[in-house]
């Protein structure tokens, strides 16, 4: 599937949501809520309607707790979302050493345990070292600081998943 922006203002309400309703991780009612804003001049309008909703919201760490853990339970019960299947496949989450894979799910337990929500971080942008030094590192921010840095990077897999699904018109 690969619309352009015209395409995309075209479609009616339901096959928005269908289409584009994972753009942010199990949150078609995002989605939803930006469908009024139609016509989008571009791409780039679309992801600004997203995010603005995304800032506007009373309280943002519903939407990191949608997200499931990178290497995590619905990881090995092939559960996840195909976008969500996909990013960490890209990452090496599936190609983790048993040391890796234990420290992963330390990590991630610690993580949540300290925050109350879970880490969240663009697989696509980053190797599993990578994913694993970032981790590690980021359990020793304050709460406030995870808070918005999650929804920053819900924000950067939110870009890519659009690029996959429209195409970007530089005329627009
Ligand atoms: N926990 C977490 O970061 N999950 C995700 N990251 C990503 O790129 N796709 C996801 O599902």
């Amino acid at each position: 599937m690969n619309m352009d922006i015209a395409a995309v203002n075209a479609l009616p309400y339901e096959d928005f949501v269908d289409i584009l309703g994972n753009v942010v991780e199990k949150c078609p009612i995002i989605t939803a809520a930006v469908w009024s804003g139609r016509p989008f001049l571009s791409l780039a309008a679309l992801e600004a309607a997203i995010s603005e909703f995304i800032d506007a919201l009373p309280e943002s760490e519903g939407i990191l707790r949608c997200h499931p853990d990178l290497a995590g339970r619905d990881h090995q019960s092939g559960s996840l979302t195909r976008e969500s299947h996909d990013e960490q496949a890209g990452s090496g989450m599936g190609a983790l050493n048993s040391g890796e894979a234990s420290r992963m799910a330390r990590l991630n337990q610690e993580y949540k345990e300290r925050f109350g929500f879970p880490f969240v971080i663009c697989a696509r942008m980053h190797d599993k070292e990578n994913i694993l030094r970032q981790l590690s590192a980021r359990c020793q921010n304050e709460r406030a600081v995870e808070r918005a840095r999650g929804i920053e990077e819900v924000k950067k897999i939110c870009h890519l998943r659009l690029q996959s699904l429209v195409l970007t018109d530089s005329r627009l």
